[in-house]
């Protein structure tokens, strides 16, 4: 649980103290009609809302997702900010367990502004990051950062418009799938007459870390996944290859680039596949994790140990100049295709300083050669700025839309 204290949650969090409160402490925090006071050792994993950078990007990776893209319903500036100010003041209290607005109950005879499905859960380590895509600038005719463009065509992408694009998305993280999916609706809700849910994506079963000490999560393919992610905590690197830096523009600066893809698996086919293939496919051993010409998981990767097309030797920076992204994807079973097969696989999501640098030359890379591609199909895609961390009092775009 992170060490805050009750001063910097109640100023960072911007949560309210108010009467009745006694009763939210003990099970850790939880959300209350009533603003509540809340003890420093009964905070649940609240994530601090407020800093440089927005929380769910190094942020250590959490059990669920829930995302979402939407598409503008107006091309007012106006209400766009109107909108974007009432759902960062949902998010400060939603990431503190909070109810939304006038909360879940006592609105009689108006429908209560919180829908409630998270009364008494805590915050579950709660984050919601914002991205705009590049189609938001064009709508409201607004300068986009130049490098937000859309992705060219990959080899063998087999995209539906139904699942990609988007003006805006939320990503929602958390590790109770019901606080994630709460954030959300509370968001949609807020924003009815504004946005529109363009396409959404839930998320089960984390398939990357940014906490190299915790155990490796494995995908649906059952390999450990995340092994050579970046460090949460690795300040250097997420400066280098994350976090927008001078070249801005001003609002981007501590922001970053995201790349979602959803990835489906043919999972039938891969569980027919021996282990030898499957192991030379990323060049890594299934049950230890191990690179090729290593023993352990964290062996370094020697490139020349692998087989030349391995996913792994085709994505390794050393491989690409130095390409480097972070990843934070989670693995998705969405119902089956009518065909008896399971609508399963991977939900990618990237975060980079410059998807020129990241995730464009290694998707080049891999939709020329990866032998994985016998087995995975991308079907969705998006791309989106997200903007810097948000400040105390300030709102999510305020910099790009004030
Ligand atoms: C464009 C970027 C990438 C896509 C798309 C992608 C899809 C994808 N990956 C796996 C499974 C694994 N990937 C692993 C490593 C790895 N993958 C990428 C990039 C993309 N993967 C990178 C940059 C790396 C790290 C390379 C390195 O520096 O060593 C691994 C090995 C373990 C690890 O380091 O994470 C696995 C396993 C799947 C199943 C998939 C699409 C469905
Ligand atoms: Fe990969």
């Amino acid at each position: 649980m992170p060490d805050l204290s009750r001063r910097r949650l109640l100023t960072g969090a911007g949560i309210v103290v108010g009467a009745g409160a006694a009763a939210a402490a003990g099970a850790g925090l939880v959300r209350q009609a009533q603003p509540a006071p809340v003890e420093a050792d009964a905070l649940g994993g609240a994530i601090p809302f407020h800093g440089a950078h927005q929380a769910g990007i190094a942020t250590p990776v959490q059990d669920r997702l829930y995302f979402a893209a939407f598409d503008l319903s107006t091309d007012s500036r106006e209400k766009v900010v109107a909108m974007l100010q009432a759902w960062t003041a949902a998010a400060v209290r939603l990431t503190a367990a909070q109810e939304v607005g006038g909360g879940a109950t006592g609105a009689e005879p108006a429908p209560p502004d919180d829908t409630g499905e998270a009364i008494g859960l805590p915050a579950s380590r709660l984050t919601l990051t914002v991205g705009f895509g590049p189609s938001f600038f064009d709508k409201l005719k607004l300068p986009g950062p130049e490098r937000l463009k859309e992705l060219p065509h990959f080899p063998a992408d087999k995209l539906d418009p139904a699942r990609s694009g988007g003006d805006v998305c939320v990503q929602a993280c958390a590790d109770d799938p019901q606080v994630a999916v709460h954030a959300v609706r509370n968001l949609v809700r807020i924003g009815f007459g504004t946005v529109s849910v363009r396409w959404s994506q839930l998320g089960f079963g984390k398939t990357s870390s940014t906490t190299p000490d915790a155990q490796t999560p494995r995908n649906l393919m059952g390999f450990k996944d995340g092994t050579n992610n970046i460090a949460g905590t690795d300040r250097k690197k997420l400066d280098e290859h994350v976090w927008v830096g001078d070249e801005g523009p001003e609002w981007m600066r501590g922001g970053s680039y995201l790349v979602a893809r959803r990835i489906r698996m043919h999972i039938e086919t891969w569980d027919r596949t021996s282990l030898k293939e499957q192991e030379d496919i990323f060049g890594r051993t299934k049950r230890e994790g191990a690179p090729y010409g290593g023993t352990r998981e964290h062996d370094p990767v020697v490139l020349d140990r692998m087989p030349i097309d391995s996913h792994v030797r085709l994505a390794s920076p050393a491989s690409l100049s130095g390409a480097t992204i972070l990843r934070r994807g989670y693995s998705f079973t969405d119902g089956s295709d009518g065909l008896g097969r399971l609508d399963a696989g991977l939900f990618f999501l990237a975060y980079q300083r410059d998807p020129e640098k990241g995730f464009i030359p290694i998707q080049r890379a891999l939709a020329a050669t990866d032998p994985l591609n016998e087995y995975i199909q991308h079907v969705g895609s998006g791309v989106f700025a997200c903007p810097g961390g948000v400040r105390p009092g300030s709102f999510w775009g305020q910099g790009l839309l004030d």
